[in-house]
């Protein structure tokens, strides 16, 4: 027996022979949360719906904390809490009408309803919001109210498609304070565009491309993607890019802007304080050396565009 609250096996979608998603295998365990990313159609919804047995996979199986989606769907169900990409809010019924409505649905007890209103209400920050009604709220509020019915029955795994879309930054902040929290004893799994959102709230990553897995791994691999080995290097008086290249360590050379140069340096090489020491004696001018990083938008772009899946990675 594992400890693996999602056991996603080798799960396929075809829609009309075409496959929408295609051997995609991953776990996920308490106390994680995943951030799930993917260009426009990459099939991070038809990923969603199935993980919570709302399609059937073409091939391949969902296992919730051990419990198989296809053999026992209803006992799996009851252990996840899902935020959809379209809200499902009766927008005519106050907020507490919707969560008692909500709370029923995932089967709370009738006698521990009232409680699980208020503490879901609580932790979504819809205290003062009891008996609005739905449709007069705000975007932000009814995406909280979305929230709040997810996490109401507290589920072991809660799984919410592009939570933060429309909301202000202060609802923002709140809200991936909120997943961290809820992360922190249970598991989630977010999917987004926005790409720091990953590096705030997430410390696992998946990113999905044409329906395959490209790139499943830990944050720090990300980031480390994103660092790289690539320094700036401001100079009032640069050489040319020859004389930089004779620097151990140092593989490449380019001119970005007048005295602006970027070079790359290989894996095992740390050249910045010969660089430095260089300049000094050849009068370059230094008044700059920093690493460049890589936009996260650039990782994201050079992984989505790699031909062949890539393995699960893990940091070094
Ligand atoms: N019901 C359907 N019938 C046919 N094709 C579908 C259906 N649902 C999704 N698809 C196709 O499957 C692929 C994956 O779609 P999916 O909605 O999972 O992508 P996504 O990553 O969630 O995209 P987005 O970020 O735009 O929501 C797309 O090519 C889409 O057109």
């Amino acid at each position: 027996m594992n400890n693996f609250t999602v056991e996603a096996t080798e799960l396929t979608r075809l829609y009309g022979g075409r496959e929408a998603v295609s051997n995609v295998s991953f776990t996920l365990s308490k106390g994680q949360v995943l951030g799930f990313l993917g260009p426009n159609g990459a099939g991070k919804s038809t990923t969603m719906k199935m993980l919570t047995g709302n399609l059937a996979p073409s091939n391949g199986s969902v296992k919730i904390c051990g419990i198989d989606m296809m053999e026992s769907p209803k006992e799996a169900k009851a252990l996840i809490g899902y935020l959809p990409e379209m809200r499902p809010l009766y927008k005519e019924l106050t907020v507490d009408e919707y969560l008692t409505i909500a709370a029923r649905l995932h089967r709370v007890s009738s006698g521990s309803i009232k409680k699980a209103v208020e503490v879901a209400k609580e932790r979504c920050g819809l205290g003062h919001m009891s008996k609005r009604l739905i449709e007069n709220l705000s975007n932000g509020y009814q995406q909280r109210v979305g929230i709040a019915q997810a996490i109401i029955h507290n589920p072991m795994v809660v799984i919410l498609d592009e939570p933060t879309v429309g909301l202000d930054p202060i609802q923002i902040r709140d809200i991936r304070a909120l997943i961290r929290e809820v992360g922190a004893e249970r598991s989630v799994i977010i999917s987004t565009h926005i790409l720091p959102e990953v590096e705030m709230v997430c410390d696992h990553v998946q990113i999905i491309d044409k329906g395959k897995l490209v790139f499943n791994g830990a944050i720090d691999v990300l980031k480390k993607h994103r660092i790289g080995n690539k320094l700036l290097i401001g100079m009032h008086n640069a050489p040319n890019t020859d004389e930089m290249l004779k620097i151990a360590g140092v593989i490449e050379a380019e001119n970005v802007s007048a005295g602006l140069m970027r070079v790359r340096f290989a894996d095992d090489a740390a050249p910045a304080e010969s660089i430095v020491q260089t300049a000094v004696k050849n009068g370059w001018g230094l008044y700059q050396i920093a690493p460049d990083q890589t936009s996260l938008e650039d990782v994201f772009v050079q992984l989505t565009y790699q031909e062949q899946p890539v393995a699960e990675q893990t940091a070094a």
